[in-house]
């Protein structure tokens, strides 16, 4: 198994960028999407299982996660159920928060990190236009100035380009990675 972390800031399009990988790979067995936990209401952009904190603490407690963690007041956690088999060539896909990167590289031998990033302006656009957090708390994560994630091996992809344009190369950036 290899393991593609997907990292980036909020807004950046982690969402977006892998529900059309889930609707291009879906009859693909090279790669597989891994489904998060989360303590909130998925939006329709997302692919995710709701818990609520009773259950979500209990599955913890019970180290069913990989990896887990808390943003913005919600918590998501990675189920080990969740990962393709290690014997297997499968790339599977997890979005996680940039701080868990060393939960899987202390596990698996196969990790890359791929940050998204997005141009600050287009990001405060997106982020109003989504609307799910009011202009003060936009310009408050905006602000955050996050430094360099360490990771083992690292990529890069810009997705402020439209979807239409970016989603393409980000499906040929899966592809390539599948096939290694
Ligand atoms: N390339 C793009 N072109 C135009 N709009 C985009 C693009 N990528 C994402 N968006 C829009 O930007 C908004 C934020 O995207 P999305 O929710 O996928 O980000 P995210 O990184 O998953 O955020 P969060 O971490 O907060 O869940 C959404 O409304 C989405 O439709």
């Amino acid at each position: 198994m290899k393991i593609l972390l997907v990292t980036g800031p909020s807004g950046a399009g982690k969402d977006s960028l892998l529900r059309l990988a889930g609707q291009y790979f879906r009859k693909d067995s090279r790669l597989c999407l891994v489904k998060r936990y989360i303590t909130r209401q998925p939006d329709s952009n997302e692919q995710n299982y709701f818990v609520d904190h009773a259950a979500f603490t209990l599955l913890c407690k019970n180290n069913f996660f990989i990896s887990h963690w808390n943003a913005h007041g919600n918590f998501y956690g990675i189920p080990r159920t969740g990962l393709p088999d290690k014997k297997e060539n499968t790339l599977a896909i997890i979005s996680i928060s940039r701080q868990n990167v060393g939960d899987f590289e202390r596990c698996f031998e196969r990790v890359t990190t791929l940050g998204i990033k997005v141009d600050p302006d287009i990001l405060r656009r997106r982020l109003r236009a989504r609307g799910r957090e009011d202009d003060k708390s936009i310009e408050k994560r905006l602000q955050r100035t996050a430094s360099p994630i360490k990771a083992r091996r690292m990529l890069h992809f810009d997705n402020s380009a439209e979807l239409a344009c970016s989603g393409k190369q980000f499906l040929d950036l899966l592809d390539s990675l599948a096939e290694e």
